[in-house]
């Protein structure tokens, strides 16, 4: 499918949307300098930069979140004067957020009407006219969805269109999806896709916000690119191509070499042999007779899909999962499973996927995150455990510098970071503990595509110090260009490795393939 081909958007339609001139600083720290940005109704305009370059300041801009200190945002040739969330939502302005933020015990009809639910008389919710609302809202976008249905219950694709029939619900006309596909299954991101069209012939506005590359050519009209704060664009997708819109996102492009190094090792290898043996892991539903082997220096990527116990697999080597039976070996010494502080002691490191709620203290300092998981090896001596401030400072520096983070120094709070560069913090803090196992979960989701080449070279740099690397990945071409050996997880299980030098549609098809067969074998 390609945009234009499938949109609603006519060149001289007058915008839906205009941002004229918009500039934004925070304290000393200028994000916007004069932005402009259109969109029309019926287009996918797809907005692109690195990590920190503004794109969130933006769309917070005109979702009332923030006010810009010049500049205007201007609605259907109408200028919204203040800046409040309720008032851009009630004319029309609705954003996806990645974490959605629905009741799981409410029905598809409670949350779609939230906060503005049919009154009967002021006095009492109109149930039926609730219902009646959200079916036909169903019905006009060809979702297959129950109004009744518990929130609970569905998959994060349906609640996804939840999302979206709830911002419908409310008139919107702008729509802002943030990186909506990052924890979507292959169809349900096509079923995302179809969506978007039938949202376009509506008439509805998208501005879509990635950093996969792929998806932007599928389905935007046209893209523009914040640089530094500075607008470039719009181009037409047609017009242009992957690498060029990556040097048009990057500033000097840094080179992509591991601080030499990290603090000092950890544990240092007791054997030749393999880093990690896994034999029979299980976990109640959700593992079943896991077994495999990490060579040292080996990156073994793990695909599979949504659901099917990737992160589980993840948590379980790492302790995180009390209910866990089977061996680990970590360099032939047995670790306990469900024993964190062991996996940690002997020298495993998780990098978990949701990093605001598992990966950062975000209150405290850049340098304090970083720092965290080698206070041990920062400190001044055994006999004296006080960890000196810019030791922290330097080590912070150090990461900086190689993965591009975006900040103003390392006394910044975690908070105050863009997404991506979280990421990279919580990437950061456990690479600087120098593991023999490192554990990644999704490790470059939210990150710019310059970025994401930088962090799959250093987790190979990280390998070929003798590192084991287990990577879990939803991005098909992240596995083919970073992982050794991959395998393929179906319903808990490992049913396959797949093909050696597979390309990505050949992982696709070869992962399809197995699910498929998977769904037809006899469960033992
Ligand atoms: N509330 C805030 N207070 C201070 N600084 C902020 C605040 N919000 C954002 N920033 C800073 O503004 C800059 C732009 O951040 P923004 O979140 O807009 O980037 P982004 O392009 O959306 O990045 P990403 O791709 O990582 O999501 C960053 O340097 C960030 O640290």
């Amino acid at each position: 499918m390609t945009g234009a081909a499938s949109g609603a958007w006519e060149a001289g339609d007058p915008p839906l949307v205009s941002l004229r001139q918009i500039s934004k600083s925070f304290g000393a720290n200028r994000v916007l300098y004069d932005v402009d940005f259109e969109l029309f109704p019926g287009e996918v305009h797809a907005l692109l930069g690195e990590n920190g370059a503004g794109k969130s300041t933006l769309m917070k801009i005109l979702m009332g979140i923030h006010r810009a200190d010049a500049g205007e945002v201007v609605l259907q040739g109408e200028p919204i004067g203040g800046h409040s969330v309720s008032d851009h939502l009630s004319r029309g302005i609705a954003m996806i957020f990645q974490e959605l933020s629905l009741i799981p015990n409410g029905t598809v009809a409670e949350n779609v009407f939230l906060g503005h639910e049919p009154q009967v008389a002021r006095l009492w919710v109109d149930q039926r006219a609730m219902r009646r609302e959200t079916e036909r809202l169903i019905a006009s976008l060809g979702f297959e969805l129950s109004a009744d249905a518990e929130i609970r219950s569905l998959a994060f694709a349906q609640r996804q269109m939840v999302e979206i029939l709830k911002a419908l619900s409310r008139g919107a006309r702008v729509l802002i999806m943030d990186e909506p596909t990052s924890s979507l299954t292959m169809r349900e991101e096509t079923a995302l896709f179809e969506l978007i069209a039938g949202l376009k012939r509506r008439g509805i506005g998208i501005i879509y916000i990635s950093h996969r590359m792929a998806e932007i050519f599928a389905i935007a009209d046209r893209l523009s690119i914040i640089k530094d704060g500075r607008m470039i664009g719009p181009l037409k997708p047609g017009d242009t191509s992957v690498e060029k819109i990556a040097s048009m996102m990057s500033k000097a492009s840094s080179a992509a070499t591991l601080p030499a190094s990290p603090v000092t090792p950890a544990v240092r290898p007791t054997s030749a042999g393999p880093v990690l043996e896994v034999r029979s892991l299980a976990t109640r539903g959700k593992l079943r007779d896991v077994s495999l082997v990490v060579a040292p220096g080996e990156v073994v990527g793990i695909a599979g899909l949504v659901g099917s116990g990737r992160s589980t697999l993840l948590k379980a080597l790492f302790g995180l999962l009390p209910d866990c039976r089977g061996e680990i070996r970590l360099d032939g010494r047995v670790i306990a499973p469900g024993r964190t502080h062991a996996a940690l002691e002997a020298g495993m490191a998780l990098v978990p996927e949701d990093r605001r709620l598992e990966g950062l203290v975000v209150k405290h300092s850049l340098a304090d995150n970083i720092a965290l998981p080698s206070l041990d090896r920062l400190r001044l001596g055994r006999l004296l455990p006080m960890v000196p401030a810019a030791r922290q400072d330097r080590l912070f520096e150090r990461f900086r510098q190689a993965l591009n983070i975006v900040a103003t120094g390392p006394s910044q709070h975690a908070q105050l970071l863009s997404g991506g560069n979280q990421q990279k913090i919580v990437f950061g803090k456990w690479l600087a503990r120098a593991p023999r196992l490192l554990l990644l979960d999704e490790p470059t989701s939210g990150v710019d595509v310059n970025a994401k080449a930088e962090m799959r070279a250093l987790i190979r740099s990280t390998a070929a110090t003798g590192v084991g690397v287990v990577l879990v990945s939803s991005e098909f071409d992240e596995l083919v260009t970073t992982a050794d050996r991959i395998l393929i997880l179906v319903g808990g299980s490992i049913v396959a490795t797949a093909p050696d030098q597979a390309d990505e549609p050949t992982l696709r098809a070869f992962l399809q393939t197995e699910v498929t067969a998977a769904k037809t074998r006899v469960p033992a």
